[in-house]
């Protein structure tokens, strides 16, 4: 592809993902699924143009104010040609499969864009975040704000989770390489390895067969966390597509039962090519209306290890979907706070006494972390919260990089998407 047909390629996808209907990775890949023409360069090109504009839409739009340019496809991508320093009046000739020649308003704009300095934007706009999100967020990250939020608008490495049910699990960072997939270990999960490049994984043999998993280090450790080794009856009550519950039975190695739960079957059912890969057969998947299903009465003082990875705004997981950060409201926080005080309340009654109740969020706010927490305590005398440097202790052997009573993985430190998570006791 010539560069200016890269262009338009970027402004076409770029003007479906504005749409907001579907995630911006599945529109790439579905658009180049059908232009088999375009080489892996362009495909590569077109989506770091793609990413950065996602990973610049505050900036871009505070610039499109400043110059009376509208936010439309094609304005969002010839600013970030310009703010690229390419040759804008090259790329956009009018000629076939190139975007259309410069409108009046571009050119008018672009001494404006010269003149223009990103760094006398409001905060909101140089670090990526909505506005209203302001006080929360410098609430939740105190004198990291600036770094956090810089670290969750990069972009992030793959990590990868070794399955130790896997008879070849000690070979796989060997048997990536083979696959010239450069992989490091990591410093916290003893089952990560990291890759800093993209790859994709569907044509790569020690996936395919089961030995390593897309797993960020930060949701690895809260599966670690949960202690689930050794016990009889664990429930995942939130378990989406799987991420956790694969970890989970491969603690467990196969053995008690670990009972997979969501309101989504959509999403749950998608577990079961993830299982079987895996080769984790100790699960039960079971789709529930909500938090007081009926079904759940049969586990009361039963359940061992209960994970609720409950459902939050996903601010920790930023820089993995740039543009989700756009799609949070208010209202919909709120709604989510609530959520995760019913979930806490109504299912912490299937917990036996002596077991444990695992809370955990891919969110760094905290009014869904450390606060939800503290009211749950406070109206459920019978739970008491475990440091986690004793259960960090307990449940592996790397060294625990928090003093307080709850794990707070960040981006700035610890390289790992935002994750949060606090173990509870039941007395
Ligand atoms: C953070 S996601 C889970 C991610 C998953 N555990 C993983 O590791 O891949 C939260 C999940 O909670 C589910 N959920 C929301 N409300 C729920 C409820 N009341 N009871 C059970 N699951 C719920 C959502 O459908 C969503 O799949």
């Amino acid at each position: 592809m010539k560069p200016a047909a890269r262009i338009q390629s970027s402004i076409e996808l770029v003007d479906e993902i504005l749409k907001g209907i579907k995630p911006a990775d599945t529109i790439i890949t579905d658009y180049f699924k059908i232009r088999r023409y375009a080489g892996s360069k362009d495909r590569r090109a077109v989506n770091d143009q793609i990413y950065n504009i996602l990973r610049n839409r505050a900036k871009l739009g505070w610039l499109s104010q400043k110059t009376d340019l509208d936010t439309t496809a094609e304005n969002l991508v010839f600013m970030d040609c310009v703010l690229n320093d390419m040759d804008v009046n090259d790329l956009f000739n009018g000629e076939q499969y190139a975007p259309a020649k410069l409108t009046k308003e571009q050119a008018e704009a672009l001494p404006v864009l010269a003149q223009l300095d990103l760094a006398t934007a409001p905060d909101s706009v140089r670090l990526e975040y909505p506005d209203w999100m302001d006080d929360d967020l410098r609430i939740s990250l105190g004198d990291d704000f600036e770094n956090c939020l810089q670290a969750l608008n990069a972009e992030a490495p793959l990590d990868l989770r070794i399955n130790s049910l896997h008879p070849d699990c000690d070979k796989a960072q060997d048997l990536l390489n083979k696959q010239n997939i450069d992989t490091t270990t990591t410093e916290f999960s003893p089952l990560c390895l990291r890759s800093a490049k993209k790859v994709k994984l569907g044509g790569v043999q020690a996936y395919k067969d089961g030995i390593v998993d897309i797993q960020d280090e930060g949701s690895q450790l809260i599966a670690l966390l949960s202690g689930a080794k050794g016990c009889d009856l664990v429930m995942d009550f939130c378990a989406g597509a799987g991420g956790k519950t694969l970890a989970l039975g491969a603690e467990m190695g196969n053995k008690g039962h670990l009972y997979a739960l969501d309101i989504s079957s959509k999403r749950l059912y998608k577990m079961r090519r993830r299982l079987e890969r895996a080769g984790v057969t100790n699960v039960v998947l079971h789709p529930i209306q909500n938090e007081t299903d009926p079904w759940l009465k049969q586990f009361e003082n039963r359940v061992d290890r209960l994970l609720i990875d409950a459902p939050c705004s996903g601010v920790g997981a930023w820089r993995r979907s740039p543009e989700s950060r756009w799609k949070m409201t208010p209202e919909l926080l709120d709604d989510l706070e609530g959520r995760q005080q019913r979930i806490l309340q109504n299912a912490a009654h299937l917990v036996k006494l002596g077991g444990r109740m695992i809370y955990a969020t891919c969110s760094l706010l905290k009014r869904e972390n450390e606060d939800q927490i503290e009211r749950f305590l406070n109206e459920n005398k019978n739970f008491k919260l475990l440091p986690i440097s004793q259960v960090w202790a307990e449940t592996l052997t790397t060294p625990c990089p928090f003093e307080g009573d709850f794990m707070s993985m960040r981006p700035d430190q610890h390289q790992s998407d935002g994750f949060f998570c606090a173990v509870l006791e039941r007395l």
